[in-house]
């Protein structure tokens, strides 16, 4: 009887479904009166139709944009699925494949080390027979700070895990733990023996964090981004624990060789070296992938993955398990949407009722088998060794089962000559690594793009959502990291996009149209910064100099520009209140999707314009992940944190003139003329536009906090050329045109 029940269920929300799709239908009808009302003023007569071509072009332009986005965006409403999953019904921990765990970090100064030991010992700490749990830490940076911190994160763990599996502690991330305002200890809350070993094991993390602390002053942190060699240790486990003594999880630390004259790929190349290393140390069918800033906040995920990754009926094509991006350090109102609600709450949903969301760069289960690519049993070593390089051993771990990494030596620089080939920086050269095998390259979201690629190959992909988050990461919350972050992101995004694996034409013969709408929308959705940009000046000017661009009230066609105005923001709304948000942060949302497109969209799809040309190379500048207090501060008091540079406040500057300064002047034109029926939809766009975007307005004028936009002499001087000079030049252009 047991044998028989699922290991996992999935239910598509069926009122939901109906629901997108009648909206769907009735907004998609009213965009195509919308397109109808726009064509037909270019049939018109030129003298009679009071409106000159260039406004009306532009407008009409952006439109288009926002509706063909519009129409990607719906994919994701289509068909969207949950799933539970059953892991008690998983076969005995006998029976249960090893797991490789790969964690990244690159730059002890940014990504504090004390932090990526938390997520080493949190995965080290998963609740999964220890033996056959394998960990493995790339350290992009080579520093031994990492290094050291590993090998006192390792004594620690042998404190650490005993009392977790003895008191079957549920957050295993000690730092949350220790942190948490209250811990469930369940059934163990009352007991003297417990609360002692508490206390004991408090003071040995404190001394943990001492000698963290001690390690970090001693070796002055020497960030190489230039040249360093390959350095692969087995991390020596003395087991000195005293509560019990457990085998504690393999843990390995690896610095593949960096030399400036190699490319070396940013993440997705220190995955490839991770991925190739643990092949012939542990070789384990299933990967869990974390940045070092995402720990594993219950233990209970390797399990809730194996429900599918064991399921005979998802398991043949099932490449990975996802699960949603969270985070540790969200504030109530969220002022910058740092938790990307519509993507982790919606979207992935949608996707998931597809072929499978997008791997997300963290918190996912890979299958190993599914990063050979095309590679064939039957090919010969030399085929074999032009497609994933020289190494023997790589290859005979392709055809190999897992083993047991009782073969290493432990506690040395590993001497295998092999291991070290297997990090150098010129082993792929001429292979297909990046292309074809493992993580791929060509740009910075590596995660989107392979996994793109592996649906394209017939692979599918869940997503496990869990009430409790089983992985708790640390956002960006304040303006500046947002901003720089978004170009990244949106920059590597529009990368795909432009390249030869564009969703659009690389898709559709793949996979379904839903699924290819999906990827298509991700890769596209940066082109928001040309409507944003186009609505927040040429109207407004316009409105300046009395053309109308938009129906008169008394027209029937102005009711379609209000029905699609209102149908989206309510539909927005009705998804934020459904996911646990607020109305406020419905606005807050409308806010950052302004404030970003107008800034980071624009950037990032110039980056990837110039880099298409040539003439940027690809860069990866990590998040910063040290926590300021003043920051944090600011954002938990829902205070925006403008301490960011110029090239981000001149644009919102800029087009707050232009919206007020325009403003001003329309009203006084409209009263004095008395045709506000005809610039009915353009007297009400800037007041709306300043309204949402009040926090800029007030960051300027009326705050006096550190986070304020100071107005140096700089940004006011710059801000003010730059309105002026678009609009005189537009100003004449509009009207002539
Ligand atoms: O050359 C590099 C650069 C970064 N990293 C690591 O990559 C991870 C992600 O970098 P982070 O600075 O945290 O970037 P985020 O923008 O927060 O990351 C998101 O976006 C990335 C793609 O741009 C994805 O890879 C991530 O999984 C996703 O969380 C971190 O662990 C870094 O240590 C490296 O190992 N080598
Ligand atoms: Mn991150």
């Amino acid at each position: 009887m047991e044998e028989t029940l699922p290991l996992s269920l999935s239910r598509v929300h069926k009122p939901l479904v109906f629901i997108n799709r009648l909206h769907m239908l009735l907004h998609f009808t009213a965009l195509c009166f919308l397109v109808y009302y726009r064509l037909c003023f270019f049939f018109q007569d030129p003298k009679t139709r009071g409106t000159p071509l260039l406004p009306w072009f532009l407008v009409f332009a952006s439109e288009i944009i926002l509706s063909f986005i519009w129409i990607l965006d719906q994919a994701f409403r289509w068909h969207p699925t949950s799933r539970t999953v059953f892991p008690e019904r998983l076969p005995k921990d006998e029976k249960l494949p090893p797991i490789d765990v790969f964690i990244c970090t690159a730059d002890p100064t940014k990504e504090p080390t004390l932090d990526v030991m938390n997520t080493v010992l949190s995965a080290m700490a998963l609740d999964y027979p220890p033996q056959k749990l394998h960990v493995y830490v790339s350290d992009d940076g080579g520093s031994p700070v990492t290094l050291n911190a590993m090998k006192k994160a390792m004594q620690f763990a042998s404190w650490w895990l005993p009392f977790c599996i003895r008191y079957r502690i549920k957050c295993r991330c000690p730092k949350a733990y220790f942190s948490a305002s209250e811990n469930h200890d369940g059934d163990f809350a009352g007991s003297i023996e417990f609360l002692a070993d508490k206390k004991m094991i408090k003071e040995k993390y404190e001394a943990f964090q001492q000698d963290i602390k001690r390690v970090k002053e001693e070796q002055e942190i020497l960030v190489s981004s230039g040249d360093h060699p390959p350095i692969v240790e087995v991390i020596q486990d003395n087991n000195s624990g005293e509560i019990e003594q457990v085998k504690l999880p393999l843990l390995v630390y690896v610095s593949r060789e960096k030399k400036r004259s190699y490319p070396h790929h940013f993440k997705a190349g220190a995955l490839n070296v991770l991925y190739r290393i643990s092949a012939v140390i542990s070789n384990a069918p299933f990967i869990l992938v974390l940045d070092c800033d995402m720990f594993c906040n219950d233990p209970a995920s390797a399990r809730q993955a194996l429900c599918f990754h064991l399921d005979p009926k998802i398991s043949p094509s099932l490449a990975f398990v996802q699960f949603p991006q969270k985070y540790h350090n969200i504030s109530k109102n969220d002022i910058y949407d740092s938790q990307h609600r519509s993507a982790y709450k919606v979207m992935w949903q949608g996707m998931d009722g597809l072929k499978g969301p997008v791997l997300s760069g963290t918190g996912f289960y890979m299958r190993r088998e599914s990063l050979y690519g095309n590679y064939k049993i039957k090919d010969t070593d030399l085929e074999l060794q032009l497609y994933v390089g020289t190494s023997n051993k790589f290859i005979k771990s392709l055809e190999q089962n897992w083993r047991t990494p009782d073969s290493v030596s432990v506690g040395h620089t590993l001497p295998e000559e092999e291991i070290l080939l297997l990090a150098s920086c010129d082993y792929e050269i001429g292979t297909k690594w990046g292309a074809e095998v493992g993580f791929l390259y060509g740009t910075v979201c590596e995660d989107v793009h392979t996994g793109f690629m592996l649906n394209c190959n017939g692979w599918n992909s869940v997503l496990c959502d869990p009430p409790n988050p089983q992985f708790l990461g640390n956002s960006t919350t304040n303006l500046n990291d947002l901003l720089v972050q978004g170009i990244r992101w949106y920059s590597g995004l529009l990368d795909i996009g432009l390249s030869r694996f564009c969703p659009l034409i690389y898709g559709p013969l793949r996979m379904s149209l839903p699924q290819t709408l999906c990827y298509a929308q991700l890769t596209y959705f940066p082109l928001y910064c040309l409507p944003l940009w186009c609505f927040a000046i040429v109207p407004q000017l316009c409105l300046l100099d009395g053309i109308p661009l938009y129906p008169k009230v008394s027209d029937p066609f102005f009711f379609i520009f209000v029905f699609i105005f209102l149908s989206a923001l309510t539909k927005h709304l009705v998804e934020v209140l459904s996911t646990g948000g607020t109305i406020r942060k419905w606005i807050v949302e409308q806010r950052i999707w302004m404030m970003t497109s107008i800034t980071s969209h624009l950037y990032g799809c110039l980056d990837a314009v110039l880099k298409k040309f040539g003439l940027r190379k690809a860069s990866f500048v990590p998040t910063n992940k040290v926590e300021d207090d003043e920051q944090t501060m600011l954002y938990q008091m829902d205070k925006y944190d403008f301490r960011t540079s110029n090239m981000f406040l001149v644009p919102m500057v800029t087009l707050l003139i232009i919206n007020l300064s325009c403003f001003i002047g329309g009203i006084y034109r409209v009263f004095s003329v008395g045709d506000w029926e005809k610039m009915f939809i353009q007297l009400f766009l800037p007041p709306y536009i300043i309204v949402l975007n009040y926090p800029i307005f007030e960051g300027i004028a009326i705050r006096k906090d550190v986070g304020r936009i100071y107005p140096s002499l700089a940004l006011l001087v710059t801000s003010n050329i730059f309105a002026s000079i678009i609009t005189s030049m537009l100003y004449s252009l509009l009207r002539k045109v």
